[in-house]
């Protein structure tokens, strides 16, 4: 029986990086998670503990920090691809790097009515994403969103629906609709794109969507933000998206007598339907390794 390696990569994962910028006295926080990913010849180490190809996921730390010194951070997708060809171009046997950032936004405090110069509230839960993959002097970007929570309260059906024995879900023309977003897109390319409009009009697109098309299902909005997105951004070749269904269920108030008309909701936090899919462009260009080549 023969036993031999099968992919794999290491790296640091969850590299926690804040960075303050200052400008007169007024501050700039970036706040990032930034982890790396080598792949390459790497049976060496595996297969007999010889270390001579592995560049230390605490050395991959200290560049994440040494580079955020040396060069303002800029765009997260700028930041992933400087690390990633730093990695493949200066490590002989390492042919191949994934860097994912996540950012975190921090609003700054409004102080008797004007934006303080240093003192931030964390803004929500969303972050914005990317995740690049370099291979030699070629990169793959994959950006998104995490966490971006929508609810409609009106403008929602769902009805149409298979019954069985086992069916008690009723038929609703009228529902909450509200999900947390997250979204990766594919971008075409990693030259020349204006990463933070991109973000920006893709978000936009993403809740003017949301909040405008008519849902006789979660899947039917999905679909539709993906279509407007791939419409707008001509430079995206293909866009995922995980949505949660937060369910908002009627509360029963006929115990006491009550009506309820779409007023008085529970909040399930769980179990959630959780609807998933990709929409992509026909003519698109393959998706190399940015969506394959994941190890688990
Ligand atoms: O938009 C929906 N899609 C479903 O597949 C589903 N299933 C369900 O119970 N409620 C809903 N809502």
């Amino acid at each position: 029986m023969g036993i031999s390696l099968g992919p794999n990569q290491y790296g640091k994962a969850e590299v926690r990086l804040v960075t303050v910028r200052r400008a007169g006295g007024v501050h700039h926080l970036r706040d990032l998670t930034v982890s790396s990913a080598l792949r390459g010849d790497l049976s060496a180490t595996h297969l007999t503990g010889d270390n001579s190809a592995v560049l230390a996921t605490d050395t991959q730390k200290n560049t994440v920090y040494a580079f955020a010194k040396q060069q303002d951070v800029g765009e997260i997708e700028d930041f992933a691809l400087r690390l990633g060809q730093h990695f493949v171009g200066t490590q002989e046997k390492i042919t191949g790097a994934r860097i994912s950032v996540e950012e975190q936004e921090w609003d700054r405090i409004t102080v008797d009515g004007a934006p303080h110069d240093h003192s931030f509230s964390r803004s929500g839960g969303e972050r914005r994403t990317t995740t690049v993959t370099v291979y030699a002097d070629r990169a793959w970007v994959v950006s998104g969103v995490d966490g971006l929570v929508v609810l409609k309260s009106t403008g929602s059906e769902f009805h149409g629906y298979p019954k069985d024995e086992y069916t008690t879900l009723v038929e609703t023309d009228d529902r909450i609709l509200a999900t947390a977003v997250t979204a990766r897109w594919r971008y075409e390319g990693f030259t020349g794109i204006d990463w933070a409009k991109s973000h920006r009009e893709i978000r936009r697109t993403l809740l003017e969507t949301f909040a405008t098309k008519h849902s006789l299902s979660l899947q039917q909005t999905l679909y539709a933000m993906g279509e407007a997105v791939l419409q707008a951004r001509p430079e995206v070749a293909e866009i995922r998206f995980s949505l949660p269904n937060k369910h908002h269920f009627l509360v029963d108030l006929s115990p006491f007598g009550l009506e309820n008309h779409n007023e008085v909701f529970y909040a399930a936090d769980r179990p959630y339907g959780l609807i998933e899919g990709t929409v992509v462009r026909d003519e698109a260009e393959e998706p190399g390794p940015a969506w394959t080549d994941a190890v688990l």
